[in-house]
């Protein structure tokens, strides 16, 4: 996929704060809420610390409508224009995030959850936009980056793992050992576009199908028991809706019937969303003494602490400015997220906290580091297939060529070329009447008089000055025969009268040779602009 249009805009990575209600082992504690929200201002405070965030969203139960409408109904929006959008979820184990995306279909967040209202709306604009002549197709896959790997939550081999995690009572221990595929590698384009090489991308056709996608791979995740939440997610999960569109354009300029508007213009976008639910941010001591909750623990950190530099680095004014290195290559997370984050891609963060004031040092974590993340700025652009583009320029190319054309040979129609046509026939047909004259003359004479002619004014020029004399007074010899045959004055001999006639018809032969010249001249030029006006059109 190449870049395409810029929106024209750098974009901020948008950050609301989603808050859960208190829930059971809290409640059963007796802990406090120790957060606030501060009416109308999008603010939240906690202890002596006050955050402003895009959104605050809190304490209301399921994850809101307004969360959706607000911070991701504008992305599924700009999919359809060809932007790339993501979404992540953040905040310490227990904190809500699967819950607030939807990930997890035994949690009561899946019905209302993120990611199923995107497929619903994906679906109902689809069917809304299916009359102009737009043709869609959508593929998904769904990823998880489990210490360090990345696997793939849609592989048909991994449905077995349902069973065995139906055994284990839901609970998967050691997921390496369940088999699969081998890990997914992550490749860059030359045009930093991140793909995924090895991952199961299935093409789905209606809601149902995709909605399942969502399932077996959630089913397929990665989740243990921590001390903070029975059924933890110990993964960055990646769910990626990829649409690609196709849009045709008939010409209806009813002046312009002609075989090009008949060809329907066609343009290819695609974008992909990126629906992300982060492992909980907690310290890897707080999840639990267990040897591999503490081994996951320290890989999740390890992403999360690489995905805070590059939002540090991204969110520097001064470090922006300079260009300097971004270390997006220190974990898989940040690689992956690349061209969402500083890139072109539309970023939106959800950090979900937990009011409860035993948390309250996570809490000031996560806003802190979500906090950073407001200062990134993203580019989205419109992405357009690289053979589309070349299409494009093609078309802009032979467009420009046409104009081109009828500009100039705005100055040759068809009726000049006729009349150009015309004209030669004409020169043609006279230079073959000059040419039979020519002959006859030389047949009169046996040539000898165009030889004399010749000769005369090449080699001889005192004989010529002779003849030049003799025509003058052939000039004069209409009157002065006149006057003979009136007067019977002087008698003219007859080597004279050879000679005058002689010189006669030399001289009407020289006249008749230079029109000759003069008109094949001026038919050789109307020859070359005839040629010049019919290359310019065809
Ligand atoms: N807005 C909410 N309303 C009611 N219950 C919620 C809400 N958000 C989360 N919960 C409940 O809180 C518990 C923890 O939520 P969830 O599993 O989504 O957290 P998490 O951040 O994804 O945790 P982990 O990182 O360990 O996977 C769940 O039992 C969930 O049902």
């Amino acid at each position: 996929m190449e870049a395409g249009n810029s929106c024209g805009e750098d974009c901020c990575v948008k950050v609301a704060v989603n808050i859960r209600p208190l829930i059971g082992d809290e409640k059963l504690e007796g802990c406090k809420d120790c957060v606030t929200i501060v009416p109308g201002k999008s603010q939240v405070q906690i202890g002596t610390h006050s955050f402003t965030f895009d959104h605050v969203y809190g304490s209301t139960g399921s994850p809101s409508t307004a969360m959706y409408e607000e911070c991701v109904s504008p992305l599924v929006d700009g999919l359809f224009q060809g932007y790339n959008a993501t979404v992540l979820a953040y905040g310490q184990t227990g904190s809500g995030k699967t819950y607030t995306m939807g990930t997890s279909i035994k949690d009561v967040g899946y019905q209302t959850g993120i990611i199923p209202r995107v497929m619903n709306a994906l679906f109902s604009k689809i069917e809304t936009l299916k009359h102009d002549e737009i043709e869609f197709q959508l593929h998904v896959s769904f990823i998880e980056i489990h210490k360090e790997e990345v696997r793939d939550l849609l592989d048909p081999s991994l449905a077995n793992r349902q069973d065995i995690m139906a055994a284990n009572g839901g609970k998967v221990n050691n997921v390496s050992s369940l088999g699969g595929k081998p890990p997914i590698q992550i490749r860059e384009t030359s045009n930093g576009v991140i793909t995924l090489a090895g991952s199961t991308e299935f093409s789905v056709k209606t809601l149902k199908e995709m909605a399942d996608c969502l399932e077996q791979g959630s089913l397929s995740r990665a989740t243990g028991s921590t001390n903070m939440n029975n059924q933890s997610s110990r993964s960055h999960a990646i769910f990626t809706i990829t649409m690609e569109q196709i849009r045709r354009r008939h010409c209806n300029d009813a002046n312009n019937l002609n075989e090009e508007c008949m060809t329907p213009e066609e343009e290819y976008l695609c974008a992909k969303l990126h629906l992300v639910d982060l492992a909980g941010s907690e310290r890897a001591k707080r999840t639990g003494s267990d040897g591999l909750r503490f081994k996951e623990g320290v890989h999740i950190n390890k992403g999360l602490l690489a995905l805070g530099n590059v939002i540090s680095a991204l969110g520097d004014e001064k470090k922006r400015k300079e260009s300097l290195h971004v270390p997006y290559r220190d974990s898989k997370l940040t690689r992956l997220l690349q061209d969402s984050l500083g890139g072109n891609s539309r970023t939106v963060m959800i950090a979900c906290i937990s009011p409860a004031d035993i948390n309250a040092e996570e809490t000031l974590n996560t806003l802190k580091y979500a906090n950073r993340a407001r200062n990134i700025q993203n580019k989205p652009i419109i992405n357009r297939d690289p053979i589309s583009n070349e299409m494009l320029k093609m078309r802009q190319q032979v467009e420009y060529l046409q104009a081109e054309l009828c500009a100039r040979g705005g100055g040759v129609s068809f009726d000049e070329i006729q009349v150009l046509k015309d004209r030669i026939a004409w020169l043609e047909a006279t230079n073959e009447e000059l040419f039979r004259k020519l002959n006859e003359f030389r047949n009169r004479d046996g040539g000898g008089a165009i030889e004399q002619y010749e000769t005369n004014s090449k080699v001889h020029p005192m004989k010529s000055e002779g003849l030049k004399r003799g025509l003058q007074s052939i000039e004069s010899s209409s009157d002065y025969q006149m006057s003979d045959s009136s007067d019977s004055g002087d008698i003219i001999d007859e080597d004279t009268a050879k000679e005058l006639e002689h010189t006669y018809l030399q001289n009407t032969m020289d006249k008749e040779l230079n029109e000759l010249n003069r008109k094949l001249e001026q038919k050789e030029a109307n020859l070359n602009s005839f040629s010049k006006a019919t290359y310019l059109l065809f």
